[in-house]
């Protein structure tokens, strides 16, 4: 009965849920965003603080904020975080020097008590750009298969041209479905 009234209440109540989207400056993070909420490519200059957009996908209503990814913005990434239940990392897989870093912004991130429940998606971005990491390269920079404590999955990408993001989405949706 209790399992029923819950399914029930999340069909008819139009439950939101909230994800932020990280990673560092210029990783496609914005552009991510705008592909989901608009279906096409913006003009993006850096964020400074955050966007924010609803995003409806069969009936399930995800709350998406994307956050600035610079430097001096990171520290504050953390007031985004209460309610999360997913958090979106977004590598631009052309940016080789800067994977540890993403590596220590991760593994902070996961570390952090209100994050404690949320699932893991990263988007390998720039799948397009010639000579780029691929996902296994990826994967093994950031170690993900240390990765126990939270559900986590890692999806090749392109924000210009959407290839990649829907299989992202779709991974997130089928995490809900199991709760
Ligand atoms: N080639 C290529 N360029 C991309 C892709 N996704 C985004 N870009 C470009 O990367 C640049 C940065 O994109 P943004 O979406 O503004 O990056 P961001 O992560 O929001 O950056 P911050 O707001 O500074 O944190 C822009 O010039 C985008 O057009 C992609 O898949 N391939
Ligand atoms: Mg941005």
């Amino acid at each position: 009965m209790g399992i029923l009234f819950t399914k029930l209440w999340r069909l008819f109540n139009h439950q939101e849920h909230k994800v932020i989207i990280v990673g560092l400056d210029n990783a496609g993070k914005t552009t991510i965003l705008y592909q989901f909420s608009m279906n096409e490519v913006v003009h993006t200059s850096p964020t400074i603080g955050s966007n924010v957009e609803e995003i409806v996908v069969n009936n399930t209503h995800f709350l998406m904020w994307d956050i600035g990814g610079q430097e001096s913005l990171r520290s504050s990434w953390n007031t985004y975080y209460t309610n999360t239940e997913f958090v979106i990392v977004v590598v631009d897989s052309t940016d080789r020097e800067r994977i540890s870093v993403t590596k220590d912004e991760l593994y902070r991130m996961l570390a952090h008590e209100d994050l404690r429940k949320a699932g893991l998606l990263i988007f390998a971005n720039k799948q397009d750009v010639k000579g780029c990491m691929s996902v296994a390269e990826i994967s093994q920079s950031l170690q993900l298969t240390s990765v126990k404590d939270h559900q986590w999955h890692i999806q090749a990408c392109c924000a210009l041209t959407g290839e990649g993001l829907c299989q992202g989405l779709e991974w997130m949706m089928s995490r809900l479905r199991v709760r």
